[in-house]
């Protein structure tokens, strides 16, 4: 697993809190910033997280903002990119065994420290369980295909 994490200013505070979890259960990353509170647009940030992941450089990423919507609309925008905005871990897991989700959007202003880590803890541990999701990811692909992405 190769892990990248960004957020926007509404979501820096979150990303640094969940930084600090990895680094003190030994899960490595790369933290892509902000590295200021100072007011910053979302999809610079997610469009860094997403190219890194469509183009293989990292297996997973995080995107944190206010909501988390912003940053799950332009990571969806990435060919390859399954991006799962999650306020639980049940979805999280989901997200992850049927979707083969590769990255996880989260909204600082949606879900507190403790709902947020059960939620990247799952996203993390849960496999894609392939069989009959396989071939509906298959069709996320032909989807994109069509859609020129
Ligand atoms: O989907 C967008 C995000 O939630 C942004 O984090 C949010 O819009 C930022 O809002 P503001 O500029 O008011 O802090």
């Amino acid at each position: 697993m190769k892990l990248i994490i960004a957020s926007d200013h509404a979501g820096l505070e979150l990303r640094r809190e969940l930084v600090a979890l990895l680094s003190e259960k030994g899960i490595t990353f790369d933290d892509v910033g902000p590295t200021t509170n100072a007011s910053v647009d979302y999809p610079d940030f997610a469009k860094n997280v997403s190219r890194a992941v469509a183009e293989g450089r990292y297996t997973h990423g995080v995107l944190v903002c206010g909501t988390g919507i912003g940053m799950s609309i332009v990571a969806n925008k990435y060919r390859g990119v399954r991006a799962a905005l999650c306020t639980t871990e049940f979805e999280a897991r989901m997200a992850r065994a049927h979707n083969d989700a590769n990255v996880l959007c989260l909204g600082q202003r949606v879900v507190g420290l403790g709902v947020a880590w059960s939620i990247l803890e799952a996203f993390l541990a849960t496999p894609f369980e392939g069989g009959r999701h396989q071939k509906r990811v298959d069709k996320i692909r032909e989807a994109e295909s069509e859609n020129g992405r």
